[in-house]
């Protein structure tokens, strides 16, 4: 790369190499000028408030690329459909996405990336709902020059095949057909008034889904399994069978939930609140086993996973174990 530095006073009539960013601390943040604007007169003091004495004239070389062209490379090899990128300003890309979901990222393959010197991709934490329109991540890299091979290295494994998935994406949600199985014998006597409806209901609704049925079952565990087994069989896609999860001997829902699943993923999960969830599988409906935390606590595992199964993200032992670093949800 050849690069001038010249003065501002002696800079009228030539185009700026980058854009160029004005700060005014608690007021302002942003491009005050972009890439290529010819400078006039009336710009030299506006430049030298925003503390610049120097503007660079750039002459790229063979294998070099700059920050506007490698960012959009980056964006271009990491971005799936579920999202829209920005126009490239300040040197990045601003991905955004394009409807409701839950943000995917390949967060092996990003951590990859960003070994790679002066590359530098941040996303919001994966598997988190976000929303139309919303900012998910970032992609640029950390000099005005870059050498080529560092963005192709960055294509090159986003060109991997992983199942086809994207690097980065937003997976939309499927349509749901949601059952809520609520035990004890106390709510279904009517003894202690129902939480874990409007709970549910109101958690749900984030997401747009109402829910199609609830059932009270009392604690007998055959009459807890034949109530899942009948909700899968009306259509459930998931089934949130609520209380009865720790260890008294009226806590038959883990029992229940096993003689009604074909997969068993867990029961107990490395996150507080919420560490006696049970998650499994009636072949495609997806049954949880939810503890009383969840109709407590504002946040638990539930929330963590919800979004994944709205997703039609089939959830692994290993992604649940990775959940406990950070699992920790309390203040
Ligand atoms: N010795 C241990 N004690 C506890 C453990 C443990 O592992 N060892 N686990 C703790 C955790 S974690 C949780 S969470 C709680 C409760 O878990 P359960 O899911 O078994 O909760 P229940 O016993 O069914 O209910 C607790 C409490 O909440 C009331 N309840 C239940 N469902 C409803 C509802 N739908 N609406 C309103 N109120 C409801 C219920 O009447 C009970 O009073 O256990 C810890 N203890
Ligand atoms: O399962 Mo409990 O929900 O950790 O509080």
């Amino acid at each position: 790369m050849k690069r001038r530095e010249v003065q501002v006073e002696d800079a009228v009539g030539l185009q700026l190499a980058h854009d160029m960013t004005r700060i005014v601390p608690g007021v302002f943040k942003g491009r005050q000028f972009r890439r290529g604007h010819v400078i006039r007169e009336e710009d030299i003091p506006t430049l030298l408030d925003m503390g610049k004495r120097h503007i660079y004239v750039l002459e790229l070389e063979e294998g070099e690329l700059h920050e506007e062209d490698a960012a959009q490379m980056m964006a271009n090899a990491l971005a799936g459909d579920g999202l829209v990128q920005s126009e490239v300003e300040e040197g990045k890309v601003v991905l955004r996405a394009k409807h409701d979901g839950m943000l995917w990222v390949d967060a092996r393959r990003v951590a990859t990336m960003n070994s790679i010197e002066h590359i530098s991709i941040s996303t919001r934490r994966p598997y988190t709902h976000v929303r139309e329109g919303q900012a998910v991540a970032s992609v640029r890299p950390i000099p005005l020059v870059i050498g080529a091979d560092k963005i192709r290295a960055v294509e090159l494994i986003a060109e991997e095949t992983h199942g086809g998935r994207s690097i980065i994406d937003v997976l939309p949600y499927r349509a749901q057909r949601v059952h809520i199985v609520t035990t004890g014998s106390e709510i279904q006597s009517g003894r202690v008034e129902d939480k874990s409806g409007p709970v549910l209901r109101q958690k749900l609704a984030e997401f747009g889904i109402q829910v199609a049925a609830q059932e009270f079952v009392g604690d007998d565990a055959e009459a807890i399994a034949a109530a899942i087994v009948a909700a899968c069989e009306q259509g459930a896609t998931l089934v949130c069978v609520t209380g009865g999860m720790s260890v008294d001997p009226d806590d038959r829902t883990p029992g229940a939930i096993r003689t009604a699943a074909t997969e068993v993923v867990t029961h107990g999960t490395p996150i507080i609140p919420g560490s006696m969830l049970m998650l499994a599988y009636r072949e495609k409906a997806a049954i949880f086993g939810l503890p009383g935390a969840v109709i407590h606590d504002d946040r638990t595992s539930f929330d963590v996973l919800l979004p994944r199964v709205l997703a039609g993200t089939r959830v692994r032992k290993r992604d649940i174990a990775l959940l406990g670093v950070g699992g920790w949800l309390n203040d």
